[in-house]
């Protein structure tokens, strides 16, 4: 620091002041707030004041401040951010922007640093709906995960919302609302602003890679298939998604059938949503029967589907395109519409929900489950959890236990007549940090469904012995650089079998090597003395 500065900055410490205690200062300043968004607020401000002492305090306290800064607490920093706004964290790009998209985007601090941008046009902000300009949160929560759970450098992340306008009344309404008044265009207009936005992209961060975010479904799909061939581009909801349920299926499917005798490949599943995350996670599911030896018409007859209508059949009038694929043509009588009677007619083994719709797992849902399966495996994966299909203490209760359980968002363990039970967090935060990180580290050109696929793998196997023992099908989420670690290293051995990889080196490392490589790419909070003299 130069004299004046220092000089300064010793004056303005006080004489007892220590890193160490200041750590615990903020951690006790974070624990007095009651209101988790005001715990998100004041973790923010930290943010601003100390990046490092904020990532620091973030490695050390996964379990506690995830919540806050991820799904949950995440959804309620987005319904609110115009009202909660504190200072520029991430780089709007709007509809008015069209025609000079590249300017704006180079106007962006870190431009040589940048590696990974999570974009989203807050269109379904988790199960929130359309939340427009207000959406800039999960692009940040995303990448504070990308730090905080795969090393990525802070100066390599670019979170960016698109503000094409909301559909949101109660937000055009809203005098202090942040992005601009006007409905969302229709999708010619969308489709230009993607394209001039996603080659812009290309030209101002060469080295980067794209995460899509919270699109709604539609538009999930269609910029998926568009621009996946011509960028390097995943999409967090399809394919993050579907990689992480594969992953927790594989292992909850082997606690079930250890329990029922009944082959891994007898098993069957029972979609309840049928949107951008259901569909993406079927489609996942697929590779589970596959790897069983079934044939991919076999594994596709595995599944079923279900949305607002009931179950998803060949026949129904106007079903949108996403849908085609699992729907029914075995199916003849009366369109089923109850769950109870979809899960009597369908014998599922798992039921998966990502419907949004809150408590739809009933007493007699859960119990019809646990009627015709030793262990029912009993997924609500619906963000956040005021949106879960099922609490975790009603699904212990009414299977009496036996059931396999994973959320979107977190639950606290439960106590059920005198044994705690843990559930697993189904949740893409295991596996998008992962793949980002092999993707940026194998330089690879694409993210291929082989990359996806073998990160689910990856995840699954990552299990300890004393996590196996404990029954729990995903890992303690204290372990996550090891697991990112991990699923980057499958992901980049992958890219180099299809070829997509553009750095040459990591081809020469033996595994060990190469593992150890990613670990030490990792960027670790630096400890910042302070100046006395
Ligand atoms: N756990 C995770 O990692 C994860 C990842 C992605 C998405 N999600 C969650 O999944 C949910 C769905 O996301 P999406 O993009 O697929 O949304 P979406 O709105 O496109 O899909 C919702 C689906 O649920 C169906 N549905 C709604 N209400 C229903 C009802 N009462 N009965 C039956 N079906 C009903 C709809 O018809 C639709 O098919 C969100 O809450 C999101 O947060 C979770
Ligand atoms: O953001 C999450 O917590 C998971 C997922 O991407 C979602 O949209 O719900
Ligand atoms: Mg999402």
């Amino acid at each position: 620091l130069p004299h004046r500065l220092l000089a300064m900055a010793i004056n303005r410490f006080p004489p007892h002041f220590t890193t160490a205690d200041h750590r615990d200062r903020c951690l006790e300043q974070l624990r007095s707030k009651c209101a988790p968004l005001e715990k998100y607020i004041y973790l923010n401000g930290l943010k601003g004041r100390d990046a490092n002492l904020f990532y620091d305090l973030l490695l050390g306290n996964m379990k506690e401040m995830v919540p806050i800064l991820y799904t949950p607490t995440v959804g309620e920093a987005c319904i609110n951010y115009s009202h909660i706004w504190r200072r520029p964290e991430g780089l709007y790009v709007s509809i008015e922007d069209k025609g000079r998209i590249r300017d704006v985007l180079s106007t962006w601090s870190n431009i040589p640093d940048s590696r990974i941008a999570v974009v989203t046009d807050g269109s379904r902000i988790l199960g929130l709906g359309d939340l427009g300009a207000n959406g800039l949160p999960i692009s940040i929560g995303k990448l504070d995960l990308y730090i905080a759970g795969a090393g990525i450098k802070p100066s390599s992340t670019v979170p960016i919302c698109l503000d094409l306008g909301t559909n949101t009344q109660r937000y055009l309404d809203d005098p202090l609302y942040i992005g601009i008044r006007n409905r969302r265009p229709g999708p010619e207009q969308m489709n230009e602003f993607m394209d001039e936005f996603m080659e812009a992209m290309k030209e101002v961060f060469p080295n980067l890679l794209v995460q899509f975010e919270d699109f709604s479904t539609d538009n999930a799909f269609k910029y998926l298939d568009r621009y996946r061939d011509k960028y390097r581009v995943f999409n967090d909801d399809i394919q993050g998604t579907g990689s992480v349920i594969l992953s927790g299926f594989i292992n909850a499917a082997n606690l079930s059938s250890a329990a029922s005798g009944k082959p891994l490949g007898d098993h069957r599943i029972l979609f309840f949503g049928a949107g951008s995350a259901g569909i993406g996670v079927a489609k996942q599911l697929l590779s589970f029967f596959t790897m069983q030896g079934l044939s991919p018409e076999e594994a596709r007859s595995r599944i079923w589907t279900v949305d607002s209508k009931g179950l998803i059949t060949a026949d129904r009038k106007g079903l949108q395109e996403h849908k085609k694929f699992f729907a029914r043509t075995d199916y003849e009588g009366h369109a089923l519409t109850h769950l109870v009677d979809i899960i009597n007619y369908v014998k599922p083994t798992a039921l998966l929900g990502l419907s949004t719709s809150k408590n739809a797992f009933t007493e007699e849902v859960v119990k019809a489950m646990a009627n015709i399966n030793e262990r029912p495996i009993i997924f609500p994966l619906s963000n956040p959890v005021h949106l879960s299909e099922v609490d975790y203490h009603n699904a212990i209760e009414w299977t009496d236990g036996k059931v396999i359980f994973a959320s979107g968002s977190p639950y606290f363990p439960v106590t059920h007549k005198d044994v705690t039970y843990e559930p697993g967090q189904g949740n893409n935060m295991y596996i998008f940090p992962g793949l980002g990180l092999g993707a940026i580290l194998s330089k690879a050109r694409h993210v291929s469904d082989a990359m996806v696929e073998q990160a689910s793998i990856a995840l699954a196997s990552s299990l300890t012995e004393e996590e196996k023992a404990a029954q729990l099908i995903y890992p303690r989420l204290t372990r996550i650089r090891d697991i990112s670690a991990q699923v980057a290293f499958a992901v980049i051995r992958q890219a180099q079998r299809e070829d997509l990889d553009m750095n040459g080196y990591l081809r020469t490392l033996p595994d060990d090597t190469l593992l150890a490589l990613v670990h030490d790419k990792m960027w670790q909070p630096p400890a910042v003395p302070i100046p006395r003299l």
